[in-house]
C-alpha cells in the first residue's frame, strides 16, 4: 500500500518511544537459544526479530527468515551446530542474492556439513547440524561483519573456542565489538587484538540474569534527520537509549552536530533539539554505519547541501542496492547524484519536486529516510508498510509528531 504523506509540520516538543535493537536482539535471541539461563527485556518488535524467534522454536525442516539478514547469517551458524538435526535456511527472492559463501566455508573449515541448493555461494542452504571439532579459520572480512559476529556467537559452544584471523579491510567494525561486549556481558571470555579474535570455550550454565536491550538507533536516525529539517528550538526527546552504547549507528550524535542537532543524555532518555548552525557540504566514510547512509543522504539533499559519503561498499547487497536506490529516488525528486561501487557524491540543489511516489524496492531504510521530506513537500511512499522489518509502528509514531499521512 502506497501512503502519503502531506506537507507537516511537528510540535515544538515530543516524545518517542523506540523499540529495542533489532541487532543486539537477534544476538541475544540467538545466545539464549544456547544459553536458557538468561532473561531478555526490551526486545525488538521488529519482523527480523519475530522471523529469528520463530526460527529458534521451529521444529520443521524448512526455515524461512525473508529479508532478515542477521537471522539467515546468525541461524546458518547455529544450525550447524544443532547435532542431527536437518535443516534448509532460505529467504525471500533478495535474500536468495545476498552472498553467504564466505561464512559457510568458514564453517565447513571447522567441521560443518553444509550444501548450497540453488545457487553456489546464495541461500537457500542445506545444514546438517553435527559437533564441531575444529578451532582456527580465517575469513575475508571486508564483505560483511555478520559472517564474524555468526561464527563468534557460536564459538563458546565449540569443544576448544574459536580463533579466527580475519582477512583484508574489515568492515562495519563496531558490529563485532557489539557481538563480543554482549559475550562479555553474559560472562563468554574473548580477545580482539590486531586482526585476530579469540572466544574461550564455555561449557557451564551462565549466572542467571536479565539483558535490557538498548533501544534502536538506525531508527533513531530519522528523528536526527527529522530534527535537522526542523525550525531551532525544536525538540524530540526518544527512549531508552544510552551515552556509551553498544551500536556504532550512535555515532548520529556527532554527525547532526553538523546540522545544527543537539543532543543530550538525560537518564535513560536522548533529547534532540535544534540550534543554530552554518550549513556545509559533508565529506563522510560510513564503512562502521553503513545503515544511516540513507538517512543522512536525503537530510543533505533536503537541506539543499552537497555530500561526499564513502566506505558504502557493503550497501550493494543489502536489502536492495542502495546505492542504485538512492540515486534513483533523489534525481526523481530533482537532484543529482553520482555513484561507484562504493560511494556517493551529492550535488547541492535547491528544488525538491512535490508528490514524487517513492519507490521502496523491500527496502526499510528507503521509506524511512525519505519520510522526513514530508517537512519540505508532499511525497508518497510506495510499499510504505516495508518498514516493518526494523520499526513495524513508524508511521504511527510520525503521526504523534504532527506528520499528517494518508493511507
Ligand atoms: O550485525 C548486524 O547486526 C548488522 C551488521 C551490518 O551488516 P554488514 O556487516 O553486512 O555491513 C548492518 O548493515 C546490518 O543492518 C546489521
Ligand atoms: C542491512 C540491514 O539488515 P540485514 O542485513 O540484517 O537484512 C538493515 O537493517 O539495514
Amino acid at each position: 500500500m502506497h501512503f502519503t504523506l502531506h506537507k507537516s509540520t511537528i510540535a515544538k516538543e515530543s516524545t518517542v518511544q523506540i523499540t529495542g535493537s533489532k541487532s543486539e536482539s537477534n544476538r541475544l535471541l540467538l545466545l539464549q537459544a544456547l544459553y536458557p539461563e538468561f532473561k531478555l527485556d526490551n526486545v525488538s518488535n521488529s519482523d527480523d526479530s519475530n522471523l529469528m524467534i520463530k526460527a529458534l522454536n521451529s521444529d520443521q525442516t524448512v526455515v524461512d527468515i525473508h529479508h532478515a539478514g542477521t537471522a539467515m547469517r546468525f541461524l546458518t551458524a547455529y544450525f550447524s551446530i544443532q547435532e542431527g538435526r536437518e535443516t534448509v535456511l532460505t529467504g525471500s527472492k533478495r535474500m536468495k542474492e545476498r552472498p553467504i559463501k564466505i561464512l559457510v566455508e568458514a564453517l565447513q573449515a571447522l567441521g560443518a556439513e553444509i550444501s548450497f541448493e540453488e545457487n553456489e555461494g546464495y541461500p537457500p542452504i542445506k545444514i546438517l547440524g553435527k559437533k564441531l571439532t575444529k578451532s582456527k579459520v580465517s575469513l575475508n572480512a571486508n564483505v560483511s561483519s555478520q559472517y564474524i559476529s555468526a561464527l563468534l556467537l557460536i564459538a563458546s559452544k565449540l569443544e576448544n573456542g574459536l580463533e579466527l584471523s580475519l582477512e583484508g579491510e574489515i568492515t562495519s567494525v563496531p558490529y563485532i565489538k557489539m557481538t563480543l561486549s554482549l559475550l562479555d556481558e553474559i560472562g563468554v571470555e574473548s580477545s580482539f587484538i590486531d586482526n585476530v579474535i579469540t572466544v574461550k570455550p564455555n561449557a557451564k550454565t551462565l549466572k542467571a540474569k536479565t539483558l535490557t536491550v538498548e533501544s534502536d538507533w538506525s531508527s533513531a536516525s530519522y528523528y536526527f534527520s527529522i530534527v535537522a529539517l526542523s525550525d531551532v528550538g525544536t525538540q524530540i526527546t526518544l527512549s531508552s537509549y544510552k551515552e556509551n552504547s553498544l551500536q556504532g549507528d550512535s555515532v548520529l550524535v556527532n554527525i547532526y552536530k553538523h546540522f545544527g542537532v543537539s543532543s543530550t543524555f538525560k537518564e535513560n532518555q536522548l533529547v534532540l533539539k535544534k540550534v543554530d548552525a552554518n550549513l556545509e557540504p559533508l565529506t563522510l566514510n560510513l564503512k562502521n554505519a553503513p545503515d544511516i547512509a540513507q538517512t543522512i543522504a536525503v537530510t543533505c539533499f533536503a537541506l539543499g547541501l552537497a555530500c561526499d559519503l564513502t566506505g558504502l561498499h557493503t550497501l550493494k547487497i543489502k536489502e536492495t542496492d542502495r546505492l542504485v536506490a538512492l540515486k534513483t529516488e533523489i534525481e526523481k525528486l530533482g537532484g543529482a547524484v553520482e555513484i561507484t561501487d562504493k560511494s556517493l557524491h551529492l550535488a547541492p540543489s535547491n528544488v525538491i519536486k512535490e508528490m514524487v511516489p517513492i519507490a521502496t524496492y523491500h527496502d526499510h531504510r528507503m521509506a524511512m529516510a525519505f519520510a522526513p521530506l514530508a517537512l519540505r513537500v508532499p511525497i508518497v511512499i510506495e510499499e510504505a508498510m516495508v518498514v516493518s522489518k526494523s520499526y513495524p509502528t513508524f508511521y504511527k509514531d510520525l503521526e504523534t509528531l504532527g506528520f499528517q499521512i494518508t493511507k
